[in-house]
């Protein structure tokens, strides 16, 4: 975490044992305009690449190797209007190369509540369906650090577990065993709601000059069209196509 981020987030470092603390100990609370100011897709796909580390170790207590300790998520219904999920989890030994340019390693304890409810999208003005908040811990002490809007990292993390899983399952393959060629590539992305915007988002910005195209296809084409005003926008150099189907939208995309 750089100086900046520790400003944002009102911490400080504490030279003698190199942890960060909240400057008058109480509960942090960063919200969701702060979050998207942190957020990138390098640190993103960084720290969903060491959880998945940390997730596939079984061993629960090593002192030095990632492990993670997590419980089945519970599910709380509001009658029919929607959901309220928790998501406890504890990740230890894990390292953030990217965002601390070393193989420091931290341990974190939280447990994010997700609620979802469908008809957010009927709201004047509409609100995500799904919206997150996560409580971050002391993995020391159990005491309560940090509550931190979980929305837009729900959303993030989401997408960047897939280009986790691109990188490894599809480039990997493509550089060793297929052409080799990184570039020219199609991207479909079928949906053009939260998810699909960002996977767009995720996969463009992390993976640059790869794409030549971009197909989008969205049951209602309001939402495709605003997708593709906003892919335009950013990547002026990549072509954005609206396709006339979801089959025709993923014919022949990589
Ligand atoms: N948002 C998040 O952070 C996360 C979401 N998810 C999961 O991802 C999925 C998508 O969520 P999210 O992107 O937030 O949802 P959104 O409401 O933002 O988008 C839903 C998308 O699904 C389309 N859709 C809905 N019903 C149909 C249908 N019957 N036929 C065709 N298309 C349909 C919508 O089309 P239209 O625009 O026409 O309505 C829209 O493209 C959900 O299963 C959710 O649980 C998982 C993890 C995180
Ligand atoms: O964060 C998650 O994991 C979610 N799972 C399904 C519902 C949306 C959030």
């Amino acid at each position: 975490m750089n100086i900046q981020d520790q400003k944002h987030l009102n911490l400080q470092s504490d030279k003698s044992t190199g942890s960060l603390s909240n400057q008058d100990d109480d509960v942090t609370f960063i919200k969701e305009s702060s979050v998207k100011n942190l957020l990138n897709w390098t640190d993103c796909v960084d720290a969903m690449e060491s959880a998945l580390v940390a997730i596939s170790n079984t061993s629960q207590n090593s002192e030095t190797e990632p492990f993670s300790s997590q419980t089945p998520r519970t599910f709380t219904f509001a009658g029919n209007k929607g959901v309220l999920l928790t998501m406890p989890g504890y990740a230890s030994n894990y390292t953030l190369n990217s965002v601390t340019g070393s193989d420091k390693k931290h341990s974190t304890l939280s447990c994010k509540l997700v609620t979802s409810f469908s008809g957010n999208s009927q709201l004047n003005p509409a609100i995500p369906g799904i919206l997150g908040t996560i409580l971050l811990f002391n993995s020391d002490t159990g005491k309560l650090k940090a509550i931190v809007d979980g929305t837009e990292i729900t959303a993030w993390r989401t997408a960047a577990v897939s280009v986790v899983a691109t990188k490894y399952l599809y480039c990997d393959l493509s550089l060793k065993n297929l052409d080799g060629n990184m570039t020219g590539k199609e991207l479909a992305i079928v949906g053009c709601g939260t998810q699909g915007r960002i996977h767009a988002l995720a996969m463009l910005n992390y993976f640059p000059n790869v794409f030549i195209k971009v197909k989008l296809w969205n049951r209602s084409l309001n939402r495709a069209e605003k997708l593709k005003k906003e892919l335009n926008a950013l990547f002026p150099e990549i072509i954005i196509v609206i396709a006339d189907s979801s089959i025709l939208c993923v014919a022949g995309a990589d």
